[in-house]
C-alpha cells in the first residue's frame, strides 16, 4: 500500500499566510481499479492564485489546490505507461490515483536535457499567460514599448522576453537589485527596483519618456494607479494579476482610473489564461521552441522537499523567488 503525504488548508489565511495555516497529513491510497494509475509528484508549483482562490473556493480541511509534474509509477490504463511524465492538477500531494482524465502527457518533443519542471513555468500555465496576454490582450506590435511589473517572476520574465522577440522595447520592474540585474541580463531594455526608487513616477518617466503602449499588470494597487498616467494615447493594459492586493484583509483605497482612461482613450482588459484553452497546444509549442533555441531563458527558484511547500508558497508571496517558484519533492 502507498501512503501519500498531503498538505491541508488548516485555517483560512488572514492577511499574509503563515505556516501554522497548513497541516501535513498522511493518506493511505487504495489499490488501483481498472483504468486507474498511480502517480508520484516530482515537482510541484506554488503560485500566487493559491492565495485568492483558496479564499474563494476552499474549505478548511481541504487539500491545497495546485499543479504538479508527476511520474506514472503503476498503471492499469493503457494510455499511460509506467515512467511517463504528466502535468496534473491534483493539489499538494506526494502521490495520487487518477483515471487519466485531465492529465496532460508531457510533449513527445520535450528534450531529455530540459528540466521537466519547466512544464509548470515557462512552458506551462505561466508562460501561456504571458503569450496570450501579450498577443491577444495587449496586441503588442513591433516598435511599441511594453511595461511589465513582477518582471523577474514566472509570468513577467516571459512577458519581457516575448515582447523583445516581438520587436518591442521592454521596461520591467522588480523588488530587488539582483532581480533588476537579471532582467538586464535576459534582454530588458530598462529595469528598476520599485522598492528603492525615490519616485515611481520619475522611474517610469525616465525608463520611457514617451510613455507606454502596453502595460502587462501583474501587481495592481499603487503601482498600477501610477503607471496608468504614463500610458500613451490608445494604450492597452492587460490586467493579469493583482498580487499587491491578495493578502489585504481590508481592501486598498486607490486612485480612480476613469480620467486617464478617457483622456488617453485606453483599453483595459482583465483576463484568465484558460480563455485560450483551445489554443494551449499552439502556445506550448511556440514556448518550447523558443526555450530550446535559447531565445527565451528560464530561471527557477527551487525549494527542496515536500515538507517545505508552505514555506515555498509564503516565500514566493514575499518575493523571494527569481523566476518560477518550484518545489522538488
Ligand atoms: N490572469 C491569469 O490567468 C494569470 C494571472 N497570474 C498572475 O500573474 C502574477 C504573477 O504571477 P507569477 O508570475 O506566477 O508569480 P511570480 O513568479 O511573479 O511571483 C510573485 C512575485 O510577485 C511580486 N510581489 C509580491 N508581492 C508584491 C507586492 N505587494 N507588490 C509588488 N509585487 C509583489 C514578487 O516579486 P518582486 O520581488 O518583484 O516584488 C514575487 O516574486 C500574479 O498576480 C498572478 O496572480 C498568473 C498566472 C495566470
Ligand atoms: C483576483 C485573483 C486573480 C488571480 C489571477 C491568477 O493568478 C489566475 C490564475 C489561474 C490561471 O489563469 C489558470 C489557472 O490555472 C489559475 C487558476 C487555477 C485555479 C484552479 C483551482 C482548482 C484546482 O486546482 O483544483
Amino acid at each position: 500500500m502507498v501512503t501519500a503525504k498531503v498538505w491541508v488548508l488548516k485555517k483560512h489565511f488572514e492577511g499574509f499566510p503563515k505556516t501554522s495555516d497548513f497541516e501535513l497529513k498522511k493518506i493511505d491510497l487504495p489499490n488501483l481499479k481498472d483504468r486507474e494509475l498511480l502517480l508520484e509528484s516530482v515537482f510541484l508549483s506554488v503560485d500566487p492564485y493559491m492565495r485568492p482562490y483558496s479564499q474563494r473556493d476552499m474549505k478548511e480541511g481541504d487539500i491545497m489546490i495546485g499543479t504538479q509534474v508527476a511520474r506514472v509509477v503503476e498503471s492499469k490504463n493503457p494510455a499511460f505507461t509506467v515512467g511517463a511524465f504528466v502535468v496534473a492538477r491534483s493539489g499538494w500531494r506526494t502521490h495520487f490515483i487518477s483515471d487519466g482524465k485531465n492529465l496532460q502527457l508531457l510533449s513527445s518533443s520535450w528534450p531529455e536535457s530540459l528540466p521537466k519542471s519547466l512544464a509548470l513555468g515557462t512552458v506551462g500555465m505561466p508562460g501561456l499567460t504571458a503569450y496570450f496576454g501579450l498577443l491577444e490582450v495587449c496586441k503588442m506590435k513591433p516598435g511599441e514599448t511594453v511595461l511589465v511589473n513582477a518582471a523577474a517572476g514566472a509570468v513577467g520574465s516571459v512577458v519581457g522576453q516575448l515582447a523583445k522577440i516581438g520587436g518591442c522595447k521592454v521596461v520591467g520592474c522588480a523588488g530587488s537589485d539582483d532581480k533588476v540585474a537579471y532582467l538586464k541580463k535576459i534582454g530588458f531594455d530598462e529595469a528598476f527596483n520599485y522598492k528603492t526608487v525615490t519616485s515611481l513616477d520619475e522611474a517610469l518617466h525616465k525608463a520611457s519618456p514617451d510613455g507606454y503602449d502596453c502595460f502587462f499588470d501583474n501587481v495592481g494597487g499603487e503601482f498600477a494607479s501610477i503607471a496608468i498616467n504614463h500610458m500613451k494615447k490608445y494604450g492597452r493594459i492587460a490586467v493579469c494579476g493583482a498580487i499587491s492586493q491578495y493578502n489585504d484583509s481590508v481592501p486598498q483605497k486607490g486612485s480612480y482610473v476613469q480620467v486617464p482612461m478617457i483622456f488617453k482613450e485606453l483599453r483595459m482588459e482583465g483576463f484568465i489564461v484558460t480563455r485560450w484553452n483551445n489554443r494551449w497546444d499552439e502556445g506550448l509549442k511556440a514556448l518550447l521552441k523558443w526555450v530550446v533555441e535559447g531565445k527565451v531563458k528560464c530561471h527557477e527558484h527551487v525549494t527542496e522537499g515536500f515538507e517545505n511547500m508552505p514555506m515555498a508558497f509564503i516565500g514566493m508571496l514575499k518575493g523571494e523567488n527569481l523566476g518560477k517558484a518550484i518545489v522538488k519533492v
